[in-house]
């Protein structure tokens, strides 16, 4: 999987829920373990690191609180730059209230979300894992943010660096087609069953995903 690397740097991309923690049906109890944090921090101490979160940025960075990564909240619609004592202080288009509605229900509540958000072009609904986002109608998401933030690390040319992206969700295959698009391979999908992806390789879960950024570690150190 790393021989296409070479000599060129890998910038790793992250998602959150699903990847870095296990989808948990209280979304403020999403943490990530101790075991996958001391990964996570170990990563971003050897690559170009950042997490591409559907949540705003303030929950993610609450989440992840690492000082030393880029954050793109939103689906891509809010990008920030690592610095010290870095202060989250952006508009939060997402909430993690009105959830759990009871399963007889969804069918309900999906009408009612989808015909009020019409009202509003600027707006539309987005599905995810259980949940319907309201997200701002315009072309931004998790790989134009990647392509962003590639720019912003200094890395314009495919000759210098390489994403790398790890994702579960429907929201993560725009961040598939920007590795793609950059002309990469190290697009992989988190799932437990065979689904329709843009994505090249998997993992099954978060622990997977803990125990392969262990060994992008250690093969950075023995390079
Ligand atoms: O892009 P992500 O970082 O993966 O965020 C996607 C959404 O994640 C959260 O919802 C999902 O995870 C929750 C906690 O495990 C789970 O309860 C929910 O069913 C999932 O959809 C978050 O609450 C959303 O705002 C994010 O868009």
């Amino acid at each position: 999987m790393m021989k296409c690397v070479g000599r060129r740097e890998i910038v790793v991309f992250l998602d959150y829920d699903g990847t870095l923690s296990e989808i948990v049906s209280n979304p403020t109890e999403a943490f990530m373990t101790g075991q996958m944090r001391a990964a996570l921090e170990a990563v971003s101490n050897k690559f170009p690191t950042a997490i591409l979160s559907g949540r705003s940025l303030r929950k993610i960075y609450e989440f992840v609180n690492l000082t030393n990564i880029y954050y793109s909240g939103n689906h891509g619609n809010t990008v920030i730059s690592p610095r010290k004592g870095n202060k989250i202080d952006m508009y939060d288009t997402t909430g993690d209230r009105a959830r759990r509605t009871f399963e007889a229900d969804a069918g309900m509540v999906d009408k009612i979300v989808k015909s009020e958000v019409k009202k509003y072009p600027d707006f539309r609904v987005m599905l995810g894992h259980e949940v319907l986002e309201v997200r701002p109608n315009n072309d931004l998401n998790k790989g134009t943010a990647l392509e962003l933030i590639m720019g912003k690390m200094g890395f314009t040319s495919s000759n210098r660096a390489v994403p790398l992206f790890i994702g579960d969700d429907r929201t993560d295959e725009d961040g598939f087609r920007a590795i793609k698009r950059s002309g990469s391979r190290l697009a992989i999908v988190v799932s437990t069953v065979p689904k329709e992806t843009e994505a090249i390789y998997s993992l099954r879960n978060p622990t997977e995903v803990m125990q392969f950024l262990w060994r992008l570690v250690e093969w950075k150190t023995m390079k």
